[in-house]
């Protein structure tokens, strides 16, 4: 199978602060990878990396084929990449959001058109074309942002805490676009703090300052750590911990 991230001893310093610490592991095309740790773990940090937005102070890998450190610049441009921080213009509408970030990924005006008009009605959204993103419930705002971030099909999107704020059923709809996507062959990186959702991850992370503790898929994990659920896993995990806000 495919290796769409492959990365061996990532380590990011700031100044004497080792944020992240000589993390290893790989990610395979179509999978949805869980990337846990409690606050301050590194998580942001590694994903940045990743995303070939920050330099590594050593270690060294490839996301979607490129070199993190000597093509991070190509990594950018094919990767998707949504947070819960950063995702869409509230004061532009929702055919000008998806115009706008498909534009800077380089699609044509006829494919972003094409392409528009399935995405607004798979979503159920034709009625919202020209509503301002800020009118939209916050559930909304997050499958618009995800269908944005895939909109030019990446080998690879990051969700960083995609579904924050929103309610349990709203949840499940997003996640049933991130299997849609998968099913398509797009990779999923995603960082959560919800415990339902990494058992939704084919293979889960779990970062203690700056560290990959455990790495294996949900039911593996509670058969190591002996444990009824992702939530006591996690738990006896981040008890460890000895950073953290
Ligand atoms: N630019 C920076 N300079 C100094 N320290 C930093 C910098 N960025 C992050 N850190 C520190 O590195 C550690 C890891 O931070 P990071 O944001 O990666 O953690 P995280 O796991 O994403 O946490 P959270 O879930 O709170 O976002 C923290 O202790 C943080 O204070």
């Amino acid at each position: 199978m495919n290796k769409v991230i492959e990365v061996s001893g990532l380590t990011k310093k700031f100044g004497n602060f080792t944020a992240v610490d000589h993390i290893t592991f790989d990610v395979t095309e179509g999978e949805i990878f869980g990337f846990l740790g409690a606050n301050g773990a590194g998580k942001t940090t590694a994903m940045q990396m990743l995303c070939g937005i920050s330099m590594p102070t050593a270690g060294e890998g490839t996301v979607a084929g490129y070199d993190i450190i000597k093509q991070n610049e190509s990594i950018k441009r094919n990767i998707g990449y949504m947070s819960q921080k950063f995702s869409l213009y509230e004061d532009l509408k929702v055919w000008e959001n998806i115009r706008l970030f498909a534009g800077i990924y380089g699609l044509s005006d006829k494919i972003i058109a094409e392409k528009t008009d399935t995405l607004l009605k798979r979503l159920d959204f034709e009625r919202e074309r020209n509503t301002l993103v800020k009118y939209l419930p916050l559930g909304w705002k997050q499958k618009l942002a995800f269908s944005v971030a895939i909109f030019h099909e990446p080998k690879i999107v990051f969700l960083d805490e995609p579904t924050g704020g929103v309610d349990p059923a709203m949840r499940r709809q997003f996640w049933e676009m991130i299997y849609e996507a998968a099913d398509q062959g797009i990779t999923v990186f995603v960082t959560t703090h919800y415990m339902d959702e990494a058992e939704y991850c084919n293979r889960v992370s779990i970062m203690v300052d700056g560290r990959i503790d455990a790495l294996d898929s949900p039911a593996a994990l509670r058969h190591q750590f002996k444990a009824d659920s992702m939530d006591e896993v996690f738990r006896q995990l981040a008890r460890k911990a000895e950073r953290g806000d």
